[in-house]
This record gives structure tokens, sequence and C-alpha cells, in this order.
């Protein structure tokens, strides 16, 4: 199937989640553009999270339309959900690793699933390929789970995210968890990625350091919707009550001057 490399790679349109009573989303429009890093901010129980769920098909949505790689994410046809699965890696907020299987194993999951015909031997050396992209040391792939620190179980859910070498990329709050210099240095990595494989990158994120390091646009749920979605710099103007508390609180200031943190001004 030809893909219109204008197009956006993500497509959304009078998105509707609801919850019971509670609504979570309401004609919510999204455009995520091929290449970019997009950094998706909100408040707590903004709908972020549900929002990722509906574009890769975890949850159908009450109403609207969702387009990912061209083609519609919520259909249930088999072909559809597997070319969705093969294009698309996820990394879930607590990586979501099989803790009783090594980082290697858990990275073969996704080849076992879509390739079932690769020999094992290329199948582990297709893993262990992946455990060193993700900044891993090559010992990890023996590793479970339980013996990892949390940046390096970051490293090893990400390895397994882009283990079918996937265009595009959902990772939420990936740096949530980790210390200023291990989520600096998984920002780095994220860059680095989307840099050499051409990749497009979901990123729900909580940290500002994040947004201003690594992300082309940013797109802030509020009010049930993406109230904007644009270059940080366009949305720190943007008039809205939370973005504006958000981007000019006295994190934000140190975000954008990490040079001038504050030493010394705090009593
Ligand atoms: N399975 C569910 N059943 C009922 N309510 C749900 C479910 N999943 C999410 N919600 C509700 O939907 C709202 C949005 O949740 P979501 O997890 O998307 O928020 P978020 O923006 O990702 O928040 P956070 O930044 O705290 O992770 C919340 O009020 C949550 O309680």
């Amino acid at each position: 199937m030809a893909i219109d490399a204008n197009e956006p790679i993500i497509r959304v349109r009078g998105l509707r989640n609801t919850f019971g009573e509670q609504v979570v989303h309401e004609n919510l429009d999204l455009d995520v553009r091929r290449g970019e890093i997009i950094g998706v901010v909100g408040g707590s129980g903004a709908g972020k999270s549900v929002l990722m769920r509906s574009i890769i098909g975890l949850r159908h949505p009450d109403a609207g339309e969702i387009r990912v790689l061209d083609v519609d994410a919520r259909s249930t046809d088999e072909d559809i959900r597997n070319r969705i699965e093969r294009n698309t890696g996820v990394l879930f907020q607590d990586g979501a690793l099989f803790s009783s299987l090594t980082v290697g194993e858990n990275v073969q999951v996704p080849l076992k699933e879509q390739h079932p015909e690769l020999p094992e031997t290329l199948r582990y050396e297709l893993a262990l390929l992946k455990v060193k992209l993700a900044g891993l040391p090559a010992d990890a792939i023996n590793k479970l789970p339980s013996q990892l620190s949390g940046g390096m179980r970051k490293r090893a859910g990400l390895a397994r995210a882009l283990a079918l070498d996937p265009p595009l990329l959902f990772l939420d709050e990936p740096t949530a968890g980790l210390d200023p210099i291990g989520a600096a240095a998984f920002d780095q990595l994220i860059l680095t990625l989307q840099q050499a494989l051409g990749l497009t990158v979901f990123l729900i994120t909580h940290d500002l350091d994040t947004l201003y390091a690594i992300c082309d646009r940013v797109a802030v749920l509020a009010d049930k919707r993406v109230v904007v979605n644009a270059p940080i710099e366009e949305v720190e103007r943007f008039d809205h009550p939370w973005v504006q508390e958000y981007f000019h609180g006295p994190r934000a200031r140190a975000a954008r001057h990490p040079g001038e943190a504050g030493a010394g001004t705090m009593a």
C-alpha cells in the first residue's frame, strides 16, 4: 500500500472516550507528522494514556476517526491489526516486561509472534542487536528484569519495542522514575535512535527537560482535547491556564535555562 509522505502518520479526528459517566475525550483532534518527536503533555488524568491506547488499538473509543500509517486503527480486520502491530513499538510506563523471561527472551517475543519462521540463532542475534542498540551491555541479554536497575529495565523495554524495526514508536513516560542523569541519557538515546532510524516518536511525558531537549512539537491535552499542538516556543505562549502554569512555573524556568537552575536562591 503506497503511503503519501505528506499525510500525517497519525490522524485523529473527533475522538470521544468515556468511562461510565466520565468523559475523558470529547471532539479531540491530533495530527502527528512523519519523522517528528511529539511530546504529549497534560495534567494527571487528562487522558494521555487513554489517547495512546486508542491510537494503538488497545481501546475501542466511543466515537471518532483514527488513522495510523494510512489505515483505520479502529478496524478489527486481522490483516490491518497485524500491519499496525508490525509497524509500531510500544514502551509502556512500567516497561511491561515478562518477569520470568530473560531480557533476550523478552525482546524475542514480538519476533516469535511476527516471524515464527526465523531460526532460533538468528532470532537471538537480532535480539542482541536490539539490546545493544538500546544501550545495554551485551551480557544484559541473559539477565532477568529483576536483576536490572530501573534505567536498564527501561532500555530493555525499548529494545523490545524496537524488535520489529517499527517506523513508529510510542513511549509512555520513559523517564519517569529515573534520576536526572539517567533521564538525560535516555532522552539522548531516543533522539539518536529517532535520527538514525528515521522514527516517528509519540512520547507521553511530564518531564519538561525531555520536552526542551528532544521534542519537535508538543501537544497539550486539556479540557478533554488537544488544545495546542506546535513547536514548544509557540506552546509556551499559548493562552491557556494549564499551559501557562506548566510552562512558566519554577520547574519550567529551570528546564529552559539549565545553567541557572536556581542554585542558592531557595530559602
Ligand atoms: N480502564 C479504565 N476504567 C475506568 N477509568 C479509566 C480507565 N482508564 C483510564 N481511566 C480514567 O481516564 C482518565 C484518564 O486516564 P489516563 O490514564 O489516560 O490519564 P493520564 O493523562 O495518562 O494520567 P497520568 O499522567 O496520571 O498517567 C482518568 O480519570 C482515569 O481514571
